[in-house]
């Protein structure tokens, strides 16, 4: 659907140039709802705009629905746009006009008559769920309402692409489980093609089946969701999965790790961060079965990507003899990202 080529954007300011993007290349198949993650500054709204030739690529080629964006003449530009829809963080709505009037906006410069404009601006008002705030003024809406709106105007001209810049950044954490289920329906009723930038780890979880890395302005990981965050070969990667799994260990534990009792064996805590097919039991089991170990599970933080598991565990680990060095050389080994929290 989009296929981008080698595309390298330089922002030229009396300051001096800026190589906002470096050679990305990128494959969007039509149906994915694709995120593109990446520190701030990385390139990722620039990645965005040159989708659409907001920006124009300094040089390379973004091919779209068949058709070479940057060989486009002005008028078939504006054709072009036609078939991509793109939603704000700050949802860019015209304060003077109301909900009906933005919505009504892109077709009325396409140059629809009144009556095809109020039934479409009708079912899209139904779609979006806000059919009863039609003649309400943004001013008057919340921020989910707001971003419905911005969803409704981009769906508009019947776009193949949808855009999102931080679609779900200025709202609270309900609400924008809403509009992600909301994108969720447009992606697969409509058929639409979502690319999103987000810096939330929840979102992309949510609804994203791909993912591009951007660290200064080039693409470093790309490809399926599971296949991404199950090896991550960057940091950008890594801590983005870390934000999910736990990295504060709660007061009530930190109590009860001081209050285990020291026997006589020697023993650890351990905080495994884990994303992938290697669930409690069966770390837990192969520890067991290969070792002099006993293991106790302190705490679990279990959550599924896409039916993949992963969290967060902490594990006490006993043993004699630097069994349980032995066992903790083991876990790494599998690839896990195993911290010594305490020695007891
Ligand atoms: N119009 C511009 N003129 C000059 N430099 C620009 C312009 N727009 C962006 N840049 C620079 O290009 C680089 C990439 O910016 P971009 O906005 O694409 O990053 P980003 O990953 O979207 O960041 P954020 O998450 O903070 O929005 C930055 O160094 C930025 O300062």
């Amino acid at each position: 659907m989009i296929y981008i080529r080698n595309l390298t954007k330089v922002y030229h300011s009396a300051s001096g140039n800026v190589r906002a993007l470096e050679d990305v290349n990128l494959n969007i198949e039509k149906g994915d709802i694709f995120g593109i993650i990446g520190l701030s500054g990385a390139g990722k709204s620039t990645l965005l705009r040159c989708i659409n030739m907001l920006e124009k690529p300094t040089s390379g080629s973004i091919e779209i629905d068949g058709v070479e964006m940057t060989r486009l003449s002005p008028s078939e530009l504006k054709e072009m746009r036609k078939k991509i829809g793109m939603i704000f963080q700050h949802f860019n709505l015209l304060s003077s006009r109301t909900v009906r009037g933005n919505v009504a906006f892109p077709l009325e410069i396409a140059g629809l008559d009144k009556r095809t404009i109020d039934k479409k601006v009708e079912n899209l008002l139904e779609l979006v769920g806000l059919s009863d705030k039609a003649d309400n003024y943004p001013s008057q809406l919340s921020g989910g309402q707001k971003q419905r709106v911005g969803i409704a105007r981009a769906l508009a001209n019947d776009p193949k692409v949808l855009l999102c810049d931080e679609p779900t950044s200025a709202l609270d954490p309900e609400t924008t489980l809403s509009i992600l289920n909301l994108l969720k329906d447009i992606n697969r009723e409509l058929g639409i093609t979502i690319v999103l930038i987000t810096h939330e780890m929840n979102v992309i979880k949510q609804i994203c089946n791909k993912v591009a890395v951007i660290e200064k302005s080039r693409v470093v990981e790309q490809g399926p969701l599971i296949e991404v965050f199950k090896k991550p070969q960057t940091e950008t990667a890594r801590n983005f999965l870390k934000s999910v799994t736990l990295s504060e260990i709660p007061k009530e534990l930190k109590d009860r790790i001081e209050n285990l009792s020291h026997e006589h064996l020697e023993g650890k805590i351990i905080k495994i961060a884990f994303f992938g097919e290697i669930t409690t039991e069966p770390v837990i089991s192969s520890i067991i079965r290969k070792f002099d170990v006993d293991t106790n599970i302190l705490y679990g933080n279990i959550d599924h990507i896409q039916g993949m598991p992963y969290g967060t565990l902490i594990v006490e680990l006993r043993g004699k003899n630097g069994e349980t060095d032995a066992a903790l050389k083991y876990l790494k080994d599998l690839g896990l990202d195993v911290e010594v929290i305490e020695n007891v």
